[in-house]
């Protein structure tokens, strides 16, 4: 209980009451300041079918990766497949991976992302598939191409043999799963001995997330710019998972680097790594677009970055500096 009235205690009392009264009016006015935008809310639709094929502008898409604990490797190399799986010109798009870790298992795991790019590319062309994130896409919830895939869903061929391609990449994808799950336990394996007693000539193995080398290097290639058909089922007595011979089997470009970072210096976390990555792109591929995303964050719809050109195209749009996606 307050008992004592003493002077210094009510003035005490005020300035509480003031800060409190100042606290409120604050509030008030952000909140005011809140609901102005939301006044006049632009909406903009896109019609991605009204693009001209020939005038898409070359993309290039940032995936920053910083710790391969907090940030599973097969998390990335899913974000890295719904990338080179968006329906977008081959020849226009390249994705960047940076990695801050500096480590072998990321780059060991984007290279195994690049190999299964070779078939999931062409498979999800070939069938229109949604989402083009592979876990996504063969986890048994997914409303959309999951197990529970509906015959109305599907653009493709004709069904048994969506069934028979999806059953035979669904079994690579395990493999890769396997393979990513291995480099895991080499990496954690590696990391539970000396690093001093490991005298293997690695460069990558002498670093650590906080202190290595810089790197870049071009995983994949830009393909030509002219469709080029696969092979069918069976060619010259070999077998192939797939008949692509109707399917453009081009993949997009992929690009994994590591920016240097030496320990007592300051990075700016992801700031510094889109830094790094602009100006390897600058030289690699110069894209008069970037998209960005964590590694965490895959394109869920294969139609994202040409509705993301849709905006930026547009006549009206040319005062849009940027478009953010939910
Ligand atoms: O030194 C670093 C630290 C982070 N990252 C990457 O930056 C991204 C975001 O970092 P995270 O720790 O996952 O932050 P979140 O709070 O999950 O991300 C949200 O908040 C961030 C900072 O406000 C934004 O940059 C992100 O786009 C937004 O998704 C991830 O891809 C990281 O790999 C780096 O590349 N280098
Ligand atoms: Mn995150």
């Amino acid at each position: 209980m307050i008992s004592s009235t003493g002077t210094d205690d009510k003035s005490t009392v005020l300035g509480m009451w003031m800060v409190s009264i100042a606290g409120e009016l604050w509030f008030a006015l952000m909140w005011m300041l809140d609901q102005l935008p939301k006044m006049q809310p632009v909406r903009r639709t896109v019609f991605v079918s009204a693009l001209d094929e020939s005038m898409l502008p070359a993309m290039d898409v940032f995936v920053t990766t910083a710790d391969t604990e907090k940030e599973p490797p097969l998390v990335t190399v899913n974000t890295i497949l719904s990338i080179l799986a968006a329906d977008y010109p081959a020849e226009k798009l390249t994705c960047y991976v940076s990695d801050d870790s500096g480590a072998l298992l990321t780059h060991d795991a984007v290279a195994e992302a690049a190999r299964f790019a070779g078939l999931w590319v062409p498979f999800c062309r070939k069938h229109a598939v949604e989402p083009r994130n592979p876990e996504a896409y063969f986890s048994p919830g997914a409303s959309n191409g999951g197990v529970k895939a509906r015959r109305g869903d599907y653009k493709g061929r004709a069904w048994p043999e969506l069934a028979r391609d999806r059953r035979r990449v669904r079994r690579e994808y395990e493999e890769l799963r396997l393979r990513i799950d291995a480099l895991q336990a080499e990496d954690l394996r590696w990391r539970q001995r000396s690093t001093t007693s490991l005298a293997d000539g690695s460069c990558w193995r002498r670093g650590t997330a906080e202190d290595h080398a810089g790197a870049v290097e071009l995983v994949l290639d830009t393909p030509g710019s002219t469709p080029q058909l696969g092979v069918s089922t069976t060619v010259g007595g070999v077998s192939n998972l797939l008949d692509l011979s109707s399917v453009d089997v081009r993949v997009p470009a992929l690009v994994y680097m590591c920016r240097e970072k030496r320990r007592g210096r300051v990075h700016h976390g992801k700031a510094g790594a889109m830094n790094a990555l602009l100006r390897a792109s600058a030289v690699l591929s110069n894209a008069p677009f970037i998209v960005n995303l964590d590694c965490d964050h895959y394109v869920n719809n294969s139609q994202a970055l040409r509705a993301g050109v849709c905006h930026m195209l547009d006549g009206e749009g040319s005062d849009v500096a940027f478009v953010q996606f939910p």
